[in-house]
């Protein structure tokens, strides 16, 4: 047997006894989670440095604050979450119990990615443990020193429970293989397809949390300098490699030459002149992919940037201007430090742009005008939209977070997470008495029944709306009473 089935099959036996079901269970998982992440703090942020060239801070900023807030807030809505969810019912159902129950699904399989791999690895995880799921955790061998720490995570977390199985390909390829009752996957679209083949050949429902190109739309009429700043950062913050981040720009000709001038002011200011002896600006993940954005330039016109050193898979912050829609860099989602800007004229083209392209993660408006804002919000459709600013929707666990179409399916941060990972169980509690009212279901089917049944489940019972009417007639009758004895007097 291999190694993974091992693990699949201890994680299921360990769920089949039960014990992740009570709360206190996930929530202590949940807290030595939070305990891993402190203890290890100087571990992974090595990791990071030695993976992707992140500093310390830059690690806890954008990788261990937004988890550290999802398993606090885990903790403290768990309660709630998991509690039955009475809905709505008809007059056929008044009597009974009718709520939806949300139950865990079983094993969860985690396959997370390399660019904030502590972030979109241990999230879905968060959302796993609280739903009360065991999970097989598998970290992307791309950033092999953070897989590395990882694997102590068993140390922490009960180990039948929770596994993880670090490798590549064939290890994946292998846990493929096994059943699974939810896969959550983390990385490109074409590896997404390979998950989601994989996964119907067990009916096992999946998450597919992938990237695409990120269209950022800046409209003549904003404050194109506070724009700069904030795609700058957006887009050059970890060397580009961020799976919302801008992959190019949408403007006006007219107004190319300041955006290339107040970008350029940025990546001055955010990076100093020398960006490559800067801690804070990172490396291209591994050679493969150096190689890959570099042929990607290929063609275009450089603005700002363009040296690289690929015995360091250093890319200097690059934009490129007056960029085709036919031009290399736009036929792949870039994933690097590499910013094209191309020409359109005007909203209306930037909408058709956009629509005629695969459905994006993100995309990003800047614009003064609420209007033009609103009129992109309503002819477009993509994972989310931001106007104003890039990325900063990614920490609002209220948020979903997730693509559409091409750009992933299914969604998860906050109660997204626990939904996401949950069976929604509709519950339904009948009494065995009032046999008399079922009578018009019963054949013979009657026009009487007909007519009755039209009135029993058409008729929706707003409930709160009830309890108002009731509320009123109290109010009315102790007028009334109160009248009555005022005027016997
Ligand atoms: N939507 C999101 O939240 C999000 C977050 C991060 C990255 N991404 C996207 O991920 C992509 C970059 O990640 P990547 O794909 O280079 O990461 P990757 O190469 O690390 O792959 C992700 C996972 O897929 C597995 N894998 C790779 N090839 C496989 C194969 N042939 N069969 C089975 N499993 C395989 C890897 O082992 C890894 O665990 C970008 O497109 C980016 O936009 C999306
Ligand atoms: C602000 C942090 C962004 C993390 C995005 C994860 C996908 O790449």
């Amino acid at each position: 047997m291999s190694r993974e089935q091992q693990a699949v099959q201890q994680a299921r036996k360990a769920f089949l006894t039960g014990r992740s079901k009570p709360l206190d269970y996930r929530i202590k998982q949940l807290q030595n989670l939070k305990q891993f992440i402190k203890e290890k703090t100087t571990d992974i942020a090595n990791a990071m440095r030695k993976d992707l060239h992140k500093t310390a801070n830059a690690t806890q900023l954008f990788e261990i604050l937004g988890l550290e807030g999802e398993i606090n807030l885990a903790v403290s809505k768990l309660a709630e979450w998991a509690a039955a969810r009475p809905v709505n019912k008809n007059l056929l159902t008044i009597a009974d119990d009718v709520y939806i129950q949300p139950e865990p699904l079983g094993v969860v399989l985690v396959i997370g990615a390399w660019n904030y791999p502590i972030a979109v690895t241990l999230q879905p995880l968060v959302g796993a443990i609280a739903a009360g799921n065991a999970a097989v955790v598998k970290p992307s061998e791309v950033s092999s020193h953070t897989a590395k720490v990882m694997e102590l995570l068993p140390l922490y977390l009960d180990p039948e429970m929770y596994k993880v199985v670090t490798g590549g390909v064939p290890e994946t390829q292998e846990l493929l293989r096994q059943r699974f009752d939810h896969i959550f996957y983390t990385g490109s679209s074409t590896v997404g397809k390979l998950v989601m083949e994989a996964a119907a050949r067990h009916l096992t429902p999946v998450t597919l949390e992938l990237g695409g190109k990120s269209p950022c739309y800046i409209d003549k009429n904003c404050d194109i300098r506070i724009a700069c700043r904030r795609i700058t950062w957006g887009k050059y913050m970890n060397c580009g490699q961020t799976c919302i981040a801008p992959d190019y720009i949408l403007c006006e000709s007219n107004i190319q030459d300041k955006v290339i001038n107040e970008i350029q002011k940025c990546i001055q200011e955010f990076y100093t002149n020398d960006p490559k002896s800067f801690a804070d600006y990172g490396r291209i993940i591994n050679q493969r992919h150096f190689k890959r954005i570099m042929a990607l330039t290929e063609g275009s016109t450089l603005a700002i940037g363009g040296d690289s050193d690929e015995s360091e898979c250093y890319i200097a912050p690059t934009v490129l201007r007056d960029v085709t829609p036919g031009s290399k860099v736009m036929q792949e989602e870039i994933f690097g430090p590499i910013l094209p800007i191309v020409i359109v004229n005007g909203l209306k083209e930037a909408i058709q742009f956009i629509n005629e392209r695969e459905k994006p993660l993100a995309l990003y408006i800047f614009s003064s005008s609420k209007k033009v804002i609103k009129q992109m919000i309503s002819e477009t459709s993509s994972g989310a939209l931001v106007a104003n600013d890039c990325l900063v929707h990614f920490t609002i666990s209220d948020l979903p977070f997730g693509g559409v179409g091409n750009s992933g399916t299914g969604r998860y941060h906050g109660k997204y997470s626990f939904d996401q990972l949950s069976h929604l169980r509709s519950c339904l509690i009948k009494k065995l008495n009032m046999e008399g009212v079922n009578q018009m279901r019963y054949p013979p089917h009657t026009t009487e029944k007909l007519r009755w049944a039209r009135v029993l489940l058409l008729k929706q019972v707003n409930l709160a709306r009830w309890r108002q009417v009731a509320q009123v007639a109290v109010i009315a009758a102790l007028a009334a009473f109160v009248v009555q004895r005022f005027l016997r007097r």
